[in-house]
């Protein structure tokens, strides 16, 4: 059995001229949860499409648990569940109306059970009370927690979320969440795409970052972090003293302000730092190693900034 919940080779998607997914290698391991993470336009939902068979790629393969697509479609997708753009809920019908037109689709899905399965859909996602209500009436957020109903109505070992938290509110925001890390300790692999760095540190292991139809960077969460280079902060009166003496031990990016002056270590020693700022006589009042936050990670990898506010 394949250790990848997702993998892809070379995966491209060409709209005319314009490449929209260009060679993605996605490597996903079973039992993560997988942050697909980009600025808008970087090609994830194209992405999430190709996987789930929504639309063919120009180049490349995939496979989804261990099974090439779209060979072994009919064995494998009703094991994926899919929250993607547009689901296809009927206005007039309420929400839990909509799960049993859904349910009664799915022939895998036994109809005596369906009743127990849709109310057990709807609690997951806190719609229990309003499951009477018509469709039309939800608010966006009921919207969306209506569509990861309907992704749940069976067991999934894999779940693929195209931005499963857009417009809900902060409340909406944590259920949803806090239903990944269940979702994800139950055993299922969770795949979400998402604009949001706080989405990502708080329930990803795992991270791959997309950049103009690229894939920029795929790794565990906490290798990302660590990889990006420390920075030393050096509060003092004597900014343009203390200025010099980190460029004169190797340390780069260095940036200074009326009360502080920042470099990144390098290889350099913070303890070399100090050492050689009291010798040379800056009067030093605070000193800190800070680790870049994600966001620093990001910026330099896309080279653009992110919604940090969800
Ligand atoms: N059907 C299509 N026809 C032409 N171009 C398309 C089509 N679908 C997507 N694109 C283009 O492909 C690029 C990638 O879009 P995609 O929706 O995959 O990005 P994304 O990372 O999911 O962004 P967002 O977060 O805005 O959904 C964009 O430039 C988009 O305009």
């Amino acid at each position: 059995m394949s250790d990848l919940a997702v993998a892809t080779h070379g995966l491209t998607k060409r709209f005319g001229s314009q490449v929209a997914v260009d060679t993605v290698d996605l490597a996903v391991p079973r039992g993560s949860v997988y942050g697909f993470l980009g600025p808008n336009g970087s090609g994830k939902t194209t992405t999430i499409r190709m996987l789930l068979g929504l639309i063919g790629a120009t180049a490349g393969q995939h496979e989804l648990l261990g099974a090439a697509l779209p060979e072994h479609a009919a064995d494998v997708l009703p094991r994926v569940g899919a929250l993607v753009e547009g689901p296809g809920f009927h206005p007039y019908l309420s929400g839990r109306d909509n799960l049993r037109r859904i349910d009664a689709a799915d022939r895998t899905a036994g109809a005596r059970t369906s009743d127990a399965r849709i109310a057990a859909a709807l609690d997951r996602v806190g719609l229990g009370a309003a499951a009477g209500k018509r469709y039309r009436t939800y608010s966006l957020g009921m919207k969306q927690r209506l569509a990861i109903a309907a992704a749940l109505l069976m067991p999934r070992e894999l779940l693929i979320l195209d931005e499963p938290t857009n417009g809900l509110d902060p409340q909406g925001t944590r259920e949803v969440r806090t239903l990944v890390g269940t979702l994800a300790a139950e055993g299922a692999t969770v795949l979400l795409s998402t604009h949001l760095l706080a989405e990502v540190e708080q329930v990803c292991t795992h991270v791959g970052v997309m950049h103009r139809g690229k894939l920029v960077a795929q790794q565990p969460l906490a290798g990302l972090r660590s990889d990006a280079a420390p920075r030393v902060r050096v509060l003092t009166d004597q900014p343009a003293q203390a200025a010099r003496v980190l460029r004169t031990l190797g340390l780069t990016e260095v940036a200074e302000t009326a009360a502080e002056t920042t470099g990144q270590l390098g290889a350099v020693a913070p303890e070399k730092v100090v050492a050689a700022l009291v010798h040379d006589g800056v009067a030093v009042r605070g000193f800190a190693v800070v680790a870049p936050s994600l966001e620093d990670v990001f910026v330099s990898l896309t080279g653009r900034g992110f919604d940090v506010s969800g």
